[in-house]
């Protein structure tokens, strides 16, 4: 079994706990629930830089990344060096994180939050959105088209952005529909690791223009983003890059500083 296949079968395991636990009555009565939410999508297109800044404290690739920061000082060091969003890994058995630290983003920043999950189920998005996400990504490779329809359409009544993850032309075709907002290329081969910025490049044109492009994973210099921006994307998810520095918030100012000179 691929370590893909893994994650989503304890995944299935995890959310049929969770909906046992608290009832999404509960998770309606937060009093993030009825809040405005902020377009992740609209930043990215009034943006120079593109840049969505990603809290990771380890990965099923890499292991540790930084286990000695907290999630606040990340939420307003990534604000301050003025990136279009943050996303924030909640799944905590393979990345460490948690729901908690999307909540304690979005109490220190006012960015656009993404909930960076395996979602395979519609109770996800209600804890998504009463723990303060604006934006859910929407994995192709582990959701049929009538999921990523149903879970697509779902967010966008609650207001969410959605960012749609594709690896390959066959992923892309299938996922294609206007209920999402961004169309992500995953440069990092989910079920190998392999990465490569030859995926975005490639898939770039299959890509309607009517979606906000963005480019995910293995960007971790400026070089890159140059080269990535003449195939149409607007977005460059960064995870690793900032996460293995001490002050992820600082080595993204210099960062965007630099792009945007
Ligand atoms: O740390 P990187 O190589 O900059 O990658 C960030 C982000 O793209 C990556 O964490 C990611 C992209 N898609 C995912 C899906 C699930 C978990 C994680 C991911």
């Amino acid at each position: 079994m691929n370590i893909l296949d893994k994650i989503t079968l304890d995944k299935r395991e995890e959310v049929a706990l969770r909906k046992g636990l608290i009832p999404i009555s509960q998770l309606e009565q937060s009093v993030l629930f009825e809040r405005l939410t902020v377009s992740l999508a609209n930043n990215l297109r009034n943006s120079k830089s593109g840049i969505i800044a990603e809290h990771k404290r380890r990965s099923p690739s890499k292991s540790v990344i930084n286990n000695g920061l907290n999630v606040q000082d990340v939420a307003k060091g990534y604000e301050s060096a003025g990136v279009c969003g943050m996303s924030i890994l909640t799944d905590g058995k393979y990345f460490g994180g948690s729901l908690d630290d999307l909540l304690s983003a979005k109490a220190s920043c006012n960015l656009p939050l993404l909930r960076k999950e395996f979602i395979i189920d519609e109770y996800q998005i209600l804890e998504a959105k009463a723990y303060g996400a604006d934006v859910i990504l929407l994995i192709a490779s582990i959701l049929s088209r009538d999921d990523i329809k149903q879970f697509s359409e779902f967010a966008k009544s609650l207001n969410l952005d959605v960012l749609l993850e594709v690896h390959n032309e066959e992923e892309l075709h299938k996922s294609i529909m206007p209920s999402l907002d961004m169309l992500g290329v995953n440069n990092r081969n989910l079920k190998t690791f392999d990465v490569s910025l030859n995926t975005s490049k490639s898939l770039s044109n299959l890509i309607p223009d009517d979606f906000v492009k963005v480019s995910e994973s293995g960007i971790s210099n400026i070089e890159a983003i140059k080269e990535l921006q003449p195939y149409g994307y607007q977005g460059f998810l960064i995870g690793e890059n900032f996460m293995k520095s001490d002050n992820p918030g600082k080595s993204a100012t210099e960062f965007i500083k630099t792009l945007e000179l």
